[in-house]
């Protein structure tokens, strides 16, 4: 009897044990080999477009335009309205000229191109002379508008040739809104049925992937992050890289970190990135995000990035706050590279390309 007993323990055993060793067989490796995670697999993603209840779609451009003008009155239009009532002076003496060019200096526009803008109005002035204020503010608009660069190209280069991704690196200190910038954008592209990929190549921040994947599942793009914290940003940028070639994306977005103590981590960093990330596909947009509250700080910080990467084009962040409007004007000039795109708040759709047109219509309305 007590043999029949033990051997029924042990069949019972047996079975115990063999199952749960067909079950993690079954089950497989929790990460697949490489340390890299994607957020979806290839084959469960749903198609870019495709309705999924939790993504969230953009407001329209309209809308976007709407909110542009409401956000950057509020925190910009004491410049055009100080330019406006010293221009319609009954005598613009040396005196208003001062006050001129002070109050662009104090809207952050920059020595040199407030004394271009000054020059360039004194002498439209001494011809037009300056009785109508209408003609007075149609002058200011169009010296403004040349100082901004009305004409230059802001074009994205989101997309890539052949079989390459386009590769779109963002960098920029920290705190600056690189990760909102990249998911507000991402919004955008999918929006514009563009399918695309994210990488999470912050790695010194262990909860900024996490963030980042937030902003993908919002709107239906996966990320590729790696599994360990503190991985290498490189390799991740390049898994990422690889992954959107394999899947025929059409753009891959990559978050970087601001994190960095001195130049030379940030060069090593950056500069590891782009040449590992271009054994894959060549990156065809480096964006700097700047915060457009940090004035002048802000550009010190922003230089020491472009000459570690070519940047490509900028994105001024915070734009709705207390930022002054003519440090666009005096990024461009310090830079050499175009604002493309502005951030003017914290929400999903508050991202905006910049026109150089709307924006002065909202410094001077
Ligand atoms: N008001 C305002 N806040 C913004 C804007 N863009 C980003 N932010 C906020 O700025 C803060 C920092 O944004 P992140 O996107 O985390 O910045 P980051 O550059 O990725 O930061 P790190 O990961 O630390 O390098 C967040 O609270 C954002 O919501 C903007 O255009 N306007």
């Amino acid at each position: 009897m007590n043999d029949t007993l033990t051997l029924i323990v042990y069949i019972l055993l047996g079975v115990l044990v063999l199952g749960g060793v067909l079950f993690v067989l079954l089950r497989g490796p929790k990460a697949p080999p490489g340390g890299y995670e994607t957020t979806r697999d290839a084959d469960d993603a749903p198609a870019q477009g495709e309705p999924v209840t939790t993504i969230e779609k953009p407001a329209s451009a309209q809308g976007r335009l709407v909110r542009l003008r409401a956000r950057l009155s509020r925190s910009n239009n004491l410049l055009g309205k100080g330019l406006l009532a010293l221009l319609s002076s009954d005598k613009i003496d040396q005196d208003v000229w001062d006050e001129v060019e002070e109050t662009l200096l104090l809207a952050d526009l920059g020595s040199g191109p407030s004394q271009r803008l000054v020059e360039a109005l004194q002498s439209r002035v001494r011809v037009e002379g300056t009785e109508n204020p209408a003609a007075v503010k149609a002058m200011l608009r169009e010296e403004l508008l040349r100082i901004v660069g009305e004409d230059t190209d802001r074009s994205l280069n989101l997309d890539g040739e052949g079989n390459n991704p386009g590769v779109v690196l963002v960098v920029g200190v920290n705190g600056v809104g690189k990760t909102t910038t990249v998911g507000k954008l991402a919004r955008v592209m999918v929006a514009e049925d563009k399918n695309l990929l994210l990488g999470a190549a912050d790695t010194f921040r262990a909860a900024a992937a996490d963030q980042l994947q937030t902003w993908g599942d919002r709107v239906g793009v996966d990320t590729v992050r790696s599994d360990k914290d503190g991985a290498d940003p490189a390799s991740v940028a390049f898994e990422a890289v690889k992954v959107g070639k394999e899947r025929g994306v059409d753009t891959v977005m990559i978050d970087t970190a601001g994190r960095l103590q001195n130049k030379a981590g940030l060069m090593d960093q950056l500069g590891k990135i782009k040449r590992v990330v271009e054994k894959e596909a060549p990156v065809t947009e480096v964006l700097l995000v700047i915060d457009a509250t940090t004035g002048q700080n802000g550009m010190i910080q922003a230089k020491v990035f472009s000459e570690v990467v070519q940047i490509t084009g900028i994105v001024l962040t915070k734009l709705d706050g207390s930022a002054k409007g003519g440090i666009v004007v005096a990024i461009q000039e310090e830079l050499g590279v175009p604002v493309k795109l502005i951030g003017l708040g914290e929400g999903p759709d508050d991202l905006a390309p910049f026109e150089p047109a709307a924006f002065v219509d909202a410094l001077l309305d």
